[in-house]
């Protein structure tokens, strides 16, 4: 059996090349058959993914990288359903392993891979906005959150803390950053074609595929990928000082009992901000927009799940 790999040599703070080498060495002592493509640039992978399955045929791919890697080999790849997906975290968050108990350790991630023992079927989420539709594993957000991520993606504290090892301090080291920036706006949402919220002073809308993000922050605690719906939550109304409260419950996911939180479930919805804010999906930019429609694709991706 041949297996394919994409790998964002850049992934941690260039640690991505490193867990390679690591996976390389299992490979050739285990005697797998495989291919082998490198990133070389921002969304290289989504390229190399579609060069990869655009044959039709049947086949395992692995993506080696952070949560931005996983986003863009799974935007390239032709149909879903003629792969089965496998991944061995790189990244510095890595929200996508949580919920499907993925090793983080890239030699047992591997022996997953090679020795699979579940399988699990996942939605993504699909987002739609100024003629472009992207799909997305983890989460995609509007505001705030994604106000991090634009920050993350050039940041230079998450370069010094990847290297020492403290990667995960990035998100929240900049998130008190945003807050300082933040302008609230009025959001109005639209769900399953039936019924509108306004929510004004939005901090911002997580919609989650995945229960976690931004490092382990539990913001939607009952989302599941495997369920073909999306978890919405939204953080309006508060004063900038009342921010961090719910923020920092929310990694244990108990912000939902704060007020100026609010969670909803549903398969489609769309969202509108008079003020272009900043847009993420899986921590990569999608500019700033001020419409989007996000949805739960019906197609499933297989994945080889932990136990
Ligand atoms: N060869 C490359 N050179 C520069 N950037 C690259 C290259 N290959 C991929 N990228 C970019 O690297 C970025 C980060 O990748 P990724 O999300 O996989 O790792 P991370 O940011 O360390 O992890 P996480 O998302 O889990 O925090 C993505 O925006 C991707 O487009």
């Amino acid at each position: 059996m041949m297996y394919y790999f994409i790998v964002n040599p850049k992934a941690r703070s260039n640690r991505g090349m490193r867990i390679w080498d690591v996976v390389e060495k299992e490979l050739k002592k285990e005697q797998v058959s495989y291919e082998v493509y490198f990133t070389e640039y921002p969304h290289h992978a989504t390229d190399l993914a579609r060069v990869v399955t655009e044959g039709g045929d049947y086949l395992t791919l692995v993506a080696i990288g952070g949560d931005g890697t996983v986003n863009e080999v799974l935007n390239g790849v032709v149909r879903l359903e003629q792969i089965t997906f496998g991944y061995i975290p790189a990244g510095s968050s890595n929200d996508f392993i949580r919920d499907l108990h993925l090793p983080v350790n890239p030699v047992e991630a591997l022996h997953n891979i090679l020795h699979p023992k579940y399988y699990k079927n996942i939605h993504l989420g699909q987002i739609i906005y100024a003629d472009t539709r992207r799909r997305f594993a983890v989460s995609s957000g509007i505001g705030f959150d994604a106000a991090i991520c634009h920050e993350a993606l050039k940041s230079r504290l998450k370069n010094f803390l990847n290297r020492i090892k403290l990667g995960k301090l990035t998100y929240m080291g900049i998130a008190f950053h945003q807050i300082v920036l933040c302008k609230p706006e009025l959001l109005t949402l639209h769900i399953d074609g039936c019924k509108t919220f306004q929510f004004p002073r939005t901090l911002f809308l997580a919609a989650m595929n995945c229960s976690y993000e931004g490092g382990g922050y539990r913001f939607c605690p009952k989302a599941s990928p495997e369920r073909e719906a999306l978890d919405f939550c939204i953080v309006h109304g508060l004063h900038k000082w009342e921010v961090p409260i719910p923020l920092l419950a929310a990694k244990k996911g108990h912000h939902t009992r704060f007020k100026g939180v609010d969670t909803l479930r549903c398969r489609k919805a769309r969202i509108h901000v008079d003020t272009p804010l900043a847009v993420h999906i899986d921590g990569e930019s999608c500019g700033f927009q001020t419409d989007l429609d996000i949805e739960c694709s019906k197609e499933t991706l297989r994945i080889i799940a932990g136990c």
